[in-house]
């Protein structure tokens, strides 16, 4: 070995004994450079690359070796002065590797090192001298020193110290799943085995799976037992707690969020308008389940039998409380039972009081009937009443006091029920009250004053040779001679029966044919105000003892020019009946008694009844009337809500024509009629819808009165189909079943319009009403829309709902006839 050393040291020249063991150690010793390439085995020790290494190496072999002719301290400082420094146990390593395979010495390391310091720093090797005691310290202490220095490694090293732990790591895996393969192995082979036997034996699969799980349960609650008793969370941490490794349910939670990655559910951001409260934790956030042992010991329902609810037993409960009532009972004394009886009765006889008190007043006698109950009567008919004390409504005809005999009328003419116009106007007629009634067309207010009408005249002493001279016992007024003779007819059918006379006195039949009529008394005498005046005029008639006076549709005739001709009439009538302008007139006791000591003299009454009561009215009304009663169905001068109203913009007056025959060939069955403005218009129309097929007749006052009466009465029994007619058919006229009405010209006021669409709708029936609207019609624009809005059954056009002129009253481009100019 020494021989060895020796040629090395021949061959390696001034490369030094560091070079020698280089040679002689197997590669893997060798030093590698940054790349991991071994160094070049260089024999002249010249050709080292300029590494940093290399530089470490070779200082580290010179200090050994001691060629350079410097001394270890030397080398040891000039080490010292470089950028880095050593491990002073590394270089021992690095020494002890490079020395062992000469395996020279079995001296402790500590000694070698010492001896060849010494050897390095004074002598050459042949004078080796035993290291003093001093030096030996001084040596201790300085490596001392050196291993309180703060180490650096370079990064070469640390690079080298990182893949040695990672082999480390990788080996003990390796071996980790060797050992794991291998119990695998054997636990199949075992398992082989098992089935192998079990399927020989014939055991049941599936025996051995519920024994499995069995098994598992079985431990499961040991396990339970032992940490907190939940055993229905053990198979979630099954495998954990087979790991020896028990996690709470949070815990997994929380590795699984990190590495499967569950979403975190996004927290809600508050909106300024949303919920109250909003609360910015996330259900996860609540700790309550790990901390609150309530949640430990989760509660599940109880469900006894079959279809009883969650944790009730319905028998049960009721078995139970029938034990409590029987316990109750027996603990009654006999005198608590008997007030228990007699309380219990009270309380139900209270309480069937009250429900007959509350019961509907159609449920209810007369004498019965309370404030309440007339309230929501007239409620439920829609009568509003004012002026002094009213009369209660009638609820049925056999309850008005009305005479009978007129009962049997109204029953014969088959009014089975009063309208509500004539459940209020009635009573107060028949306190001999004067009235002013408003009601929707059609709605039976002929009747309303017809029967008190009747009923006052039935207390006057039959007309006879001598009384009846003095003239008719009432009068009833109206517009038009066709509305004059309607009345008529309706009076005759009443007044007929019960023996009464009635005459019409109206314009185009000779005066003295009426006077003929007149010629054998009339208790009831109707008349438009032209000819009465005529008649009263040239003494044909006298009132001298008329005391009931009906202005029937009066707005319409001051609005044709008749106020001076009924001013004319009522200031004929005897002023010895006139009721009293006071708070007597109110008085209904008073207001039926006889005036003074004739026994036949009664108090004139005056009525006014209309469907539209415009304030013109109110004038005739305070002069002729004394403390009147004023009785109003729904709203004054509404539509009846039985008419469909229907407007349409056409001014063109061929598409007005066009329009007009596709409407009356349309769906519409006769009788149906047309309104015009003008008489010439009529006729024009009447030509045209008779070359179509369908039969029409016309009606203005251009007409002889027998024309008119003829073609009203076709219209009526059906000979014609369509009736084309001014407002000479615009009011009162009741045609049974007219189902269309055309405004081929728009009324020229509200009022008018009213009155024309309502020939249909009559009585409760149902109608439509078309309506032209042109430019022209700007004056009533705005009122036509405040009616098709208060209508349910209309619908205002676009054009109308926009219009200027339907924005203000009066409109705009013309003047609307105001009622006071008449
Ligand atoms: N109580 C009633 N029961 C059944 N039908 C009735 C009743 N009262 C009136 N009528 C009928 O109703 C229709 C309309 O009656 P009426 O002509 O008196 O109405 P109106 O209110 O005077 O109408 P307009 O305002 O158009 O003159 C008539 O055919 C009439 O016979």
């Amino acid at each position: 070995m020494s021989s060895n050393r020796q040629s090395d040291y021949r061959r390696g020249g001034a490369d030094g004994g560091g070079h020698r063991d280089r040679s002689r150690s197997p590669d893997r010793n060798r030093p590698r450079d940054r790349d991991g390439d071994r160094y070049s085995n260089n024999r002249n020790g010249r050709d080292y690359r300029d590494s940093r290494d290399n530089r470490d190496a070779r200082d580290s072999r010179d200090t050994r070796d001691g060629r350079d002719g410097r001394d270890g301290r030397d080398n040891r400082d000039s080490r010292g002065g470089r950028d880095y420094y050593r491990d002073s146990r590394s270089s021992r390593e690095v020494r002890d590797r490079d020395r062992s395979p000469a395996g020279s010495s079995s001296r402790p390391d500590t000694e070698k090192d010492s001896a060849m310091d010494v050897d390095q720093g004074s002598a050459p090797l042949a004078r080796k001298v035993p290291i003093s005691l001093e030096e030996l310290i001084k040596k201790k202490e300085q490596e001392k020193q050196a291993l309180e220095k703060p180490k650096f490694l370079s990064k070469e090293e640390r690079a080298q110290l990182a893949m040695e732990k990672r082999a480390k790591e990788v080996e003990a895996q390796r071996k980790a799943q060797d050992l794991e393969r291998q119990q695998r192995a054997e636990f199949d082979a075992k398992a082989r085995v098992e089935v192998q036997d079990n399927n020989r034996y014939g055991y049941d699969s599936r025996i051995a799976a519920r024994d499995r799980s069995d098994r598992e349960r079985e431990r499961g609650r040991d396990r339970a037992g032992r940490s907190n008793g939940d055993w229905r969370k053990e198979p979630a941490n099954a495998d954990a707690a087979s790991s020896g490794i028990v996690l709470a349910d949070k815990e997994i939670e929380l590795v699984k969020k990190r590495y499967m990655g569950i979403e975190e559910k996004e927290r809600k951001i508050r909106k300024r308008n949303d919920k109250k409260f909003v609360f910015d934790w996330n259900a996860d956030d609540d700790t309550s389940r790990d901390l609150n042992p309530i949640y430990t010991h989760r509660h599940s329902a109880q469900l006894f039998g079959r279809g009883h609810f969650a944790g009730v037993d319905v028998k049960d409960r009721k078995d139970r409380d029938q034990f409590y009532d029987k316990l109750l009972a027996a603990r009654r004394t006999d005198a608590e039972v008997t007030r228990a009886g007699e309380l219990g009765d009270m309380a139900a006889q209270k309480e069937r009081k009250i429900n007959y008190a509350d019961r509907h007043w159609s449920e209810k006698p007369l004498d019965q009937m309370r404030e309440r109950d007339w309230r929501i009567f007239k409620e439920d008919f829609n009568i509003s009443c004012k002026g002094g004390s009213i009369p209660n409504p009638i609820r049925r005809w056999s309850e008005s006091g009305i005479d009978p005999k007129i009962l049997v009328v109204i029953d014969k003419v088959g009014y089975k029920e009063p309208t509500p116009i004539q459940r209020q106007a009635i009573p107060i007629g028949l306190q001999n009250r004067d009235i002013i009634g408003i009601a929707e067309t059609g709605s039976g207010k002929t009747a309303s004053f017809l029967i008190p009408m009747l009923h006052f005249i039935f207390d006057l002493p039959k007309l006879n040779e001598q009384n009846m001279v003095h003239g008719p016992y009432s009068l009833i007024l109206a517009p038009t001679r066709e509305l004059a003779q309607q009345i008529e007819q309706e009076t005759i059918k009443f007044a007929a029966p019960l023996g009464l006379n009635c005459v019409s006195i109206v314009g185009g039949h000779a005066v003295e044919e009426q006077a003929f009529n007149l010629r054998n008394g009339a208790e009831i005498i109707i008349a438009t105000p032209g000819r009465l005046k005529d008649c009263l005029d040239r003494r044909i008639l006298v009132l001298n003892q008329c005391t009931y006076v009906v202005m029937d549709e009066a707005d319409r005739m001051i609005d044709m020019g008749f106020e001076a001709d009924v001013n004319f009439i009522l200031d004929a009538l005897p002023v010895s009946n006139l009721k009293p302008d006071t708070d007597d007139a109110e008085d209904a006791h008073k207001m039926t008694m006889a005036i003074g000591d004739e026994p036949n003299q009664k108090y004139r009454q005056t009525t006014m009844f209309s469907a539209t009561m415009p304030p013109a009215v109110e004038r005739l009304a305070k002069r002729y009337l004394r403390r009147p009663a004023v009785v109003t169905i729904g709203t004054a001068g509404q539509a009846v809500e039985t008419v469909e109203q229907r407007v349409e913009m056409v001014t063109d007056e061929n598409k007005k024509k066009n329009r007009l025959m596709d409407l009356l060939k349309g769906q519409f069955i006769p009788p149906m009629i047309v309104f015009v403005n003008q008489k010439k218009s009529c006729d024009m129309l009447a030509k045209m819808i008779n070359s179509t097929g369908l039969r029409a007749t016309t009606l203005h006052g251009g007409k002889s009165q027998e024309q008119r009466e003829l073609a009203l009465s076709q219209l009526k029994s059906g000979k014609s189909d369509v009736l084309v007619a001014t407002d000479v058919a615009g009011r009162g006229i009741d045609v049974q079943n007219v189902s269309l009405v055309v405004n081929f010209d728009m009324a020229k006021n509200i009022e008018d319009y009213t009155h024309r669409i309502g020939r249909t709708g009559r009585a409760g029936k149902s109608g439509v009403a078309v309506t032209f609207l042109s430019s022209y019609d700007t004056d009533v624009y705005y009122d036509l829309k405040q009616m098709l809005t208060k209508s349910t059954l209309a619908t205002v056009p676009a054009e109308l709902r926009n219009h200027e002129a339907a924005m203000t009253k009066g409109g705009v481009g013309g003047r609307r006839r105001g009622n006071d100019e008449f």
